[in-house]
């Protein structure tokens, strides 16, 4: 099966700056992905040459199979059926809902307006609201418009850049679930903008991390956690500290708390000096462990907290305990490492190398 979008080796510049550069990926039919990075790392310039606002200075874009983009060809945007949703909704003030989410449906009868306006207002749940304006709507509910106006002409794909940065925290959780579901449910392909990770691993199918214009992983959210490829994406994706190591065997690290015995071969002869990765969920209290780390800060987060450790060489780590353990800043702590995922980077060295 061929993917629905398919990225290859794009460039995108402003004035000649490239932004940018060599960027590949594709998208299969339903699913969802989201572009991760810092703030100016190039994620609404890409967006937006997907959806073809801007051109491309290298590479190709293929929508279906069908070329939309290349450096001598920009199919125009509305002949790309590609949806848009934007931060700030972006809905006609002077319309009412239900004109809002039919306005792109120009081409349909009247009568299979009216259909396709009726199920969308399902589908975001807003029938209630049809005949009110934007303005009588809160920010949530906007932007639940702004999406049944992209999807009412059924795109193959839908765009979001950053949709639910103006909603405060319970409400974008929710929306950004919401969303999923919609989308899921009609089965239309989407990329997504984010620089909250929490909503992106929340959201999509794969996630693409970003950084200064290079992607840097292209993953499911759990290999991102898990198996991040360099430096940038194990320091950017998910909390973790990185505590010195050296190799003893491929696959076995001696560090301050102790050997570890990972999931996957390095390459590198013993004695070599590595960092390796320690995420929260890789530290455990246990009473019994033989590890003592000293509180020097918690931050309690419900179900559980998370406490930032001193070892005794004066190294942070950081561990999330259940709610329950309670401990003050200056106490000892025991604790125990169980860290199937070993993550190594050899020290001075951006690139994991990791064998797999
Ligand atoms: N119209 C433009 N002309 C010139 N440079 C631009 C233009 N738009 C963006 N840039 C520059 O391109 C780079 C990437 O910007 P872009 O908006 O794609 O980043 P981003 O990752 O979406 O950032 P943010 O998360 O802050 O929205 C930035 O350095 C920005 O200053």
């Amino acid at each position: 099966m061929s993917a629905l979008l398919q990225v290859d080796g794009i460039e995108c510049r402003y004035d000649q700056l490239v932004i940018t550069q060599d960027i590949s990926f594709a998208l299969n039919q339903g699913d969802i992905c989201c572009l991760l990075g810092p703030s100016g790392c190039g994620k609404t310039t890409l967006l937006r040459t997907i959806a073809g606002f801007d051109q491309v200075y290298a590479g190709q874009i293929k929508l279906n199979g069908e070329l939309i983009s290349s450096p001598s060809m920009m199919l125009q945007p509305e002949q790309r059926q590609v949806g848009m949703v934007f931060q700030d909704y972006a809905l006609f003030p002077h319309l009412s809902i239900a004109d809002n989410i039919g306005f792109g449906l120009r081409k349909l009868s009247d009568s299979d307006k009216k259909k396709r306006v009726h199920e969308m207002l399902e589908l975001v749940n807003m029938q209630e609201l049809a005949e009110r304006y934007p303005h009588e709507l809160s920010g949530g509910q906007q932007q639940r418009v702004a999406l049944a106006r992209a999807l009412a002409p059924r795109p193959q794909l839908i765009l979001l850049d950053e949709p639910f940065s103006n909603l405060d925290f319970e409400l974008r959780k929710h929306l950004g679930l919401e969303v999923r579901r919609i989308l899921k449910a009609l089965n239309i392909s989407a990329v997504l903008v984010t620089h909250d990770q929490t909503e992106a691993f929340a959201m999509a199918d794969y996630v693409g991390v970003l950084n200064q214009g290079r992607l840097q992983q292209w993953d499911t959210p759990f290999n991102l956690y898990h198996e991040p490829r360099n430096r940038f994406v194990a320091n950017f994706v998910g909390q973790g500290y990185f505590v010195p190591g050296v190799l003893k065997e491929h696959h076995k690290v001696e560090t301050e708390v102790g050997l570890f015995e990972g999931n996957r071969a390095y390459p590198w002869p013993e004695g070599t000096e590595v960092d390796v990765l320690l995420r929260p969920d890789d530290i455990i209290e246990n009473p019994q462990g033989h590890i003592k780390a000293t509180v020097e800060q918690h931050t309690f987060a419900g179900s559980a907290t998370l406490y930032r450790l001193r070892l005794p060489s004066g190294q942070i780590v950081e561990s999330m305990f259940n709610s329950h353990a309670e401990y003050s800043i200056g106490e000892q702590v025991c604790i125990e490492m169980k860290a199937d995922h070993l993550i190594l980077f050899k020290k001075d060295e951006s690139c994991a190398s990791l064998a797999r």
